[in-house]
């Protein structure tokens, strides 16, 4: 059990799970992009630790890029998604992947969309390690997914509860 600001959590998904969904994925990354040159794009500040394993697995040249957005407050959306650091490199005709600790809502994907259509990218897919497909409520395709979780608040291997918990190893949900 851990317990962030007023709120109890408990283990609910090991490290080593994680790092078996990681290689899976990664496997599919090498084999649908090896020679390609991507652009993988973390979406800060969440996907910092998912980022590095990717990257690190990824056997063939890559480029490395961030974006940081935000829009939660305690374990909820506001809704209102910022742009809080935007695109500092040309991406037009990349072939871009896109890096998210989680899909909750939608929102997030919505407002990276727009960015992404709007930087004339030659194509993006996206990559996340967790998906709540109870909470997902957007159009948008989501290529490749980790675990699917149930509409439960988690912290942990990057995720916050307002700014605690992203240096667990492993991830713990609500208590
Ligand atoms: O699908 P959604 O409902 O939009 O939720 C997903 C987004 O929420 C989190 O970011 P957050 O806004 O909490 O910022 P952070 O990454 O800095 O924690 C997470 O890292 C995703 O980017
Ligand atoms: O379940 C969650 N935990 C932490 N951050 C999040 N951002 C969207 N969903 C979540």
């Amino acid at each position: 059990m851990v317990k962030l600001h007023d709120l109890e959590f408990e283990p609910y998904i090991s490290e080593e799970e994680i790092m078996q969904v990681i290689d899976q994925i990664s496997e599919t990354l090498n084999k649908d992009f090896g020679n390609k040159n991507p652009v993988f794009l973390g979406v800060l500040n969440g996907s910092f630790m998912f980022a590095s394993e990717i990257i690190k697995r990824f056997n063939s040249d890559c480029e490395i890029s961030f974006v940081k957005m935000g829009s939660y407050e305690g374990t909820e959306t506001t809704g209102n998604v910022k742009t809080l650091l935007g695109l500092n490199q040309d991406l037009k005709g990349r072939q871009v992947i896109l890096l998210e600790d989680i899909v909750d809502t939608g929102n997030t994907l919505v407002e990276i969309d727009q960015i992404l259509k709007q930087a004339e990218v030659e194509d993006y897919k996206v990559v996340t390690l967790f998906f709540k497909p109870d909470a997902y409520k957007k159009d948008i395709p989501v290529q490749y997914k980790g675990m699917d979780i149930p509409n439960e608040f988690i912290v942990g291997f990057g995720l916050d509860y307002d700014g605690l918990g992203r240096n667990l190893t492993q991830v713990y949900k609500r208590k």
